[in-house]
């Protein structure tokens, strides 16, 4: 997979160079460029900034550094994704749907925002994504960026060990997943629970299913009740 990311801080993305990700990258697996966009700028200043028209608190990004930038990276194929406090709430389907494309090209804004006309005129020529991390407002698109190549960067080929920690996961199959130990069985007077240390494969797995289901109803009633309710077997209903 190829990525490219713009930013005014291409610094900020030494963390994907560490770990899996970096991994990734040294394998091939992930083909990853870092740009500076003020590298399309032409004044003495390199000025990437300007007050919003209509008034209002802080700076927008000027359009023409970022018409540039993507006319010299986005090139066809390319899908262009725009972390954005107003864009689609982010999902691991969105993560899915992210690690299958082959190009992907991340605008990270800052000050308040993009120029709306950037985004309008990249959609004429390519898929346009602006999503949301959550409901609180960040400084800039970068730590987003970094997340969701998290995301993404684990679901592709080869880059998780073991596959099985996929197809096991909360997010992928709506519900929250169960909780985990490992040694020692005792530990400030806290005990294993007895089922995990059994041995009985069917046993631990009905157990986790149970603490899955009573978490999320506990804790993301919205998914509980997403849940589809064929899903449920006669065994859940006890619980
Ligand atoms: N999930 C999530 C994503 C972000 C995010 C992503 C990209 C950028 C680029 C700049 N900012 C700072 C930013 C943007 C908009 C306002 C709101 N202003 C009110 C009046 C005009 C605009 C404030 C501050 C980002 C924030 N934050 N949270």
């Amino acid at each position: 997979m190829k990525v490219d990311i713009i930013s005014i801080f291409p610094d900020y993305f030494a963390p994907l160079g560490l770990s899996l990700v970096g991994k990734a990258r040294t394998t091939g697996t992930l083909d990853l460029a870092v740009h500076d966009l003020r590298t399309w700028t032409h004044d003495v200043h390199r000025t990437v900034d300007d007050s919003p028209y209509g008034g209002g608190p802080g700076m927008v990004m000027r359009p023409e550094p970022w018409g540039q930038a993507l006319e010299a990276v986005a090139g066809p194929g390319a899908t262009l994704v725009v972390p954005s406090p107003v864009g689609k709430p982010f999902t691991q389907a969105d993560a899915y749907e992210l690690a299958a494309l082959d190009h992907l090209v991340f605008a990270c804004g800052r000050y308040e925002g993009i120029d709306q006309r950037v985004i309008d005129d990249a959609a004429d020529r390519m898929p346009v994504r602006e999503v949301s991390l959550g409901d609180y407002v960040l400084f800039g698109g970068e730590v987003a960026v970094i997340v969701i190549m998290e995301a993404i960067t684990r679901l592709l080929p080869g880059v998780l060990g073991n596959a099985d920690s996929l197809t096991e996961e909360s997010h992928a199959a709506g519900l929250l997943e169960a909780p985990v130990y490992t040694k020692p069985a005792a530990w400030r007077d806290r005990e294993v629970p007895d089922v995990l240390r059994s041995g009985d494969h069917g046993r631990i797995a009905r157990w986790r299913r149970t603490e899955s289901l009573l978490r999320t109803a506990a804790r993301r009633p919205d998914l509980f009740a997403a849940y589809p309710p064929e899903h449920l077997d006669k065994q859940d209903r006890k619980a």
